[in-house]
């Protein structure tokens, strides 16, 4: 064909099995400079991208015969410098990277805006020439993230972008959002994956143990160190180290871990003898880092340093498109670990789930989820069963708490006036039975946790529970 030999046309192919997408593309794409033709079913494209490659390959993924992944690594067997687009209506990470991995440009979720998909092309196009390094594809996913908000695709597409790399990554979000999954997924679509990810939480340990949580420490290098002990550096080593909460690093910290960027070595504290490593740094925050640097808070050369790749996670509030599959996920998950039966939804909980602010971001939907699935008493989850404070839309803690030892003066006065005798019979078991329903709800049906919360033995709390509340006395 002439025209594709033309240096200032570019072939663009588009095989989707969907008409109304080849319309909305072929439209889409209908500019000067490039010449677009669209093909119906994967084996009729095969053939003919085999014997004559475009530019640019725009693809979808489920089609019938063979999909869009197999199309995409056939053609690039004989084509492997071929620019590729992958489009999904099944925008999970799972296809994002696994397109990726298979060699792909991009990753186009559906549905896109038509100016996206141009763009995209355009980019492709100025891109053909881009060297595509083979890497194997990594091991299933134990990390699903769930997000089809376009912020959300906007953080897959930032880890199958980087899944080629061991570069710095700072995530940003509220507290709850997902920092620390989307860490991992990170670690495992990179070329460390079979390497540690270790974590650790900067707001979690106390200022003083820090450093020799980090870096180790050498047998009596302080009082109670008896004995050498590798730290979390040399735990990570040829893998990835997870720094949550990097805004609570000490200055000292700071000033060390920057040491250790800059050199790959650090001592051990109370060592002599340098460590070598080779770690990559993932850096999470809630806090505005910018502004701790300003306040003088943060080094900013330290700052300079994390920040090469920024992914910023959105407040739950800010997806809420995502909370009826978050929340089918989390109930099935609550329902595996608790060996229970999976409850369900129905339409009016789940519309209602969609409108709450849920400050704890997805970390509390997936607590109120477990509290459900112990709590809820029918397969079937009502607006009624929801804890209190999430029943009326906006309603605030504050609003629910009332002083609750004046309305409880009130009960007494009231049940003495009508001759009620043993009233603490009557009143503890109430008493107890609120305090251990609202501790498994903050638990999320954790008991043992839940005794603790409550200042109970654990035994005590079975056997309270097998008279108080003998639904949940059973599981373990
Ligand atoms: N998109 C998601 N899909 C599925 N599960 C998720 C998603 N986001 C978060 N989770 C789950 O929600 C919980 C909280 O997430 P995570 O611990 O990653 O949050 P975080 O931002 O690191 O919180 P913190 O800053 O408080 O440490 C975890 O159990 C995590 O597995």
């Amino acid at each position: 064909m002439t025209e594709t030999t033309r240096t200032d046309v570019s072939r663009v192919v588009i095989v989707d099995d969907d008409r109304a997408i080849r319309w909305v593309l072929e439209r889409a794409l209908a500019q000067p400079d490039l010449e677009v033709e669209c093909i119906e079913r994967a084996d009729t494209a095969l053939e003919r991208l085999l014997s004559d490659p475009p530019q640019v390959l725009v693809t979808d993924i489920r089609m019938p015969g063979i999909d869009g992944l197999d199309l995409m690594s056939r053609v690039r067997e004989a084509h492997p410098d071929l620019p590729v687009i992958v489009m999904t209506a099944h925008s999970d990470l799972d296809s994002a990277v696994a397109s990726y991995q298979g060699g792909a440009f991009e990753y186009l979720p559906k549905p896109f805006d038509v100016d996206e998909a141009l763009a995209l092309v355009r980019r492709a196009v100025a891109h053909a020439r881009e060297r595509q390094r083979p890497v194997s594809v990594p091991e299933g996913l134990n990390a699903e993230i769930i997000g089809e908000a376009p912020a959300m695709q906007e953080v897959f597409r930032a880890i199958g972008r980087l899944s080629h790399s061991h570069i710095t990554v700072l995530i940003n979000g509220e507290s709850g959002t997902g920092k620390e999954r989307v860490a991992q997924a990170l670690h495992q679509h990179s070329p460390r994956a079979g390497k540690p990810f270790i974590a650790l939480n900067m707001a979690a340990i106390p200022r003083d143990l820090i450093e020799s949580e980090l870096f180790g420490h050498e047998k009596g290098a302080f009082t109670g160190a008896g004995a050498q002990r590798q730290g979390r550096f040399e735990q990570a080593n040829g893998g990835t180290l997870f720094l949550d909460e990097i805004g609570d690093m000490p200055a000292e910290t700071q000033t060390r871990l920057l040491r250790v960027l800059a050199d790959g070595e650090f001592y051990r504290v109370g060592g002599h003898t340098s460590v070598k490593v080779d770690v990559r740094i993932i850096a999470a925050t809630h806090q505005n880092l910018e502004s701790l640097v300003a306040e003088g808070r943060f080094r900013e050369d330290l700052f300079h340093r994390l920040n090469v790749i920024r992914v910023h996670l959105p407040r739950l509030a800010e997806r809420r498109e995502d909370i009826p599959r978050l929340t089918r996920h989390f109930l099935a998950e609550a329902a595996k670990e608790l060996a229970t039966d999976v409850k369900v939804l129905t339409q009016a909980a789940e519309t209602h789930l969609t409108k709450l602010p849920w400050p704890g971001n997805v970390r509390q939907l997936e607590n109120i989820c477990r509290w459900l699935t112990v709590m809820a008493s029918g397969r079937e989850i009502l607006i009624e069963d929801l804890p209190p404070e999430l029943r009326t839309l906006g309603a605030s803690p504050e609003g629910t708490h009332g002083d609750w030892r004046t309305a409880f003066r009130g009960w007494a006065d009231h049940a003495l006036a009508e001759g009620h005798t043993h009233l603490l019979e009557e009143a503890v078991p109430d008493f107890e039975r609120i305090l251990i329903e609202t501790a498994l709800k903050h638990t999320g049906g954790r008991k043992g946790e839940a005794a603790e919360l409550l200042g109970w033995g654990r035994n005590t709390l079975t056997r309270k529970l097998k008279t108080l509340l003998p639904a949940l006395a059973d599981e373990a």
